[in-house]
C-alpha cells in the first residue's frame, strides 16, 4: 500500500505539470517579488528578542483533517510576528492541507520577517515559483529526494537568493546535508506512520555538525519542551497546529509565547 507521503509525491508531479504549463519560468521571473532580496532565516532565529519559533499557518492536514476552517491568513501571520516569532510557515498545497501561493502573498504583503514556503518540492520550477511569490526559504524533503536531487536543488535555491531548509527524520538521511542546506529540520513527525517522537529527534541531533542551525519540527505543544530542545542544541521551533487548533490562533501564539518567556 502506498503511504500518504507517496501519494502526496504523486499528486504533485500532476500539479506542478499542470502549473508549468499555464505560467512559464519566464513568466514568473517578470513577477515584481522575483527581484525582492530575501530576508534570512537563519539569522533571524539568532536575533535579539525573538524566541525561535517559526510559527506556520496550516487549515488542515492528512494526519489531523480540518484544523481550523476560519483563521484568515493575514490576521494570523501578523499576530505571530507581532509577538516575537523569528519567521513564518506558510503551506502553499491546496490538495493535502488546504494551503495555496495566494496565501503565501497575503503573508508576504503584510509581514517583514522570513517566510517558509513549505510544500513538497520536487523540481526547480517551485523554487522559482516560491521567488516569484516573496518566499524567503524552501523546505526539501529528504524523505522525497534523492541525495543529487537535494544537491541540485538546494544549489538552485541558494543561487536565487534563497535559504534551504533540508527535513531529516532519519541517520541514514543526515548523509544528504549538501554545503547549500542552510538549515537542517528534524521532524518529530514520522511523515509515513504520523508518530511524534521529540526524544528521538535530540539522539538524531547529537550527528548533525555544529554548524548548521538546527529546527525542531512537529508535535510541540508545551512551553517546557521547548526549553528542553533549546538546551539540547535546537535553535529553531516549527510549530503549526497547537495555535491553529485554537479559535483564536493569534491569542494562542501570543499566551505561548509569554508562557515562555517566563521559563
Ligand atoms: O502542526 P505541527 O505538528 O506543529 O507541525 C508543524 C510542521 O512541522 C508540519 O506541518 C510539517 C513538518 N514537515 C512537513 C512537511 C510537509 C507538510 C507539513 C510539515
Amino acid at each position: 500500500m502506498k503511504n500518504i507521503l507517496d501519494k502526496i509525491v504523486a499528486h504533485k508531479h500532476g500539479e506542478v505539470a499542470e502549473r508549468e504549463k499555464g505560467r512559464s519560468v519566464q513568466e514568473l521571473e517578470r513577477l515584481p517579488m522575483f527581484g525582492r532580496e530575501a530576508l534570512s532565516l537563519k539569522s533571524f532565529l539568532t536575533q535579539p528578542g525573538r524566541n525561535g519559533i517559526i510559527a506556520e499557518f496550516k487549515r488542515k492536514s492528512p494526519s489531523k483533517g480540518v484544523i481550523n476552517a476560519d483563521a484568515t491568513v493575514v490576521e494570523v501571520t501578523t499576530a505571530y510576528a507581532r509577538n516575537g516569532a523569528s519567521g513564518l510557515s506558510v503551506l502553499t498545497d491546496t490538495e493535502f492541507f488546504g494551503g495555496s501561493m495566494d496565501d503565501l502573498q497575503q503573508a508576504r504583503a503584510a509581514n517583514n520577517i522570513p517566510i517558509l514556503r513549505k510544500d513538497f518540492v520536487i523540481g526547480e520550477y517551485q523554487i522559482v515559483e516560491a521567488k516569484a511569490i516573496g518566499a524567503d526559504v524552501v523546505l526539501l524533503i529528504a524523505e522525497c529526494l534523492t541525495k543529487a536531487e537535494v544537491k541540485h536543488l538546494a544549489e538552485f535555491a541558494h543561487n536565487l537568493g534563497l535559504e534551504v531548509l533540508l527535513e531529516v527524520h532519519t541517520a541514514d538521511q543526515l548523509e544528504k546535508i549538501t554545503p547549500h542546506t542552510h538549515l537542517v529540520g528534524i521532524n518529530n513527525r514520522d511523515l509515513k506512520t504520523f508518530q511524534v517522537d521529540i526524544y528521538r529527534s535530540m539522539e538524531l541531533l547529537k550527528q548533525i555538525p555544529d554548524s548548521y542551525p538546527k529546527v525542531a519540527e512537529s508535535g510541540m505543544d508545551d512551553p517546557k519542551t521547548i526549553v528542553e530542545l533549546r538546551n539540547a542544541g535546537f535553535s529553531g521551533f516549527l510549530i503549526g497546529e497547537h495555535f491553529m487548533k485554537a479559535e483564536h490562533p493569534a491569542q494562542a501564539f501570543e499566551n505561548f509565547t509569554r508562557q515562555l518567556a517566563a521559563l
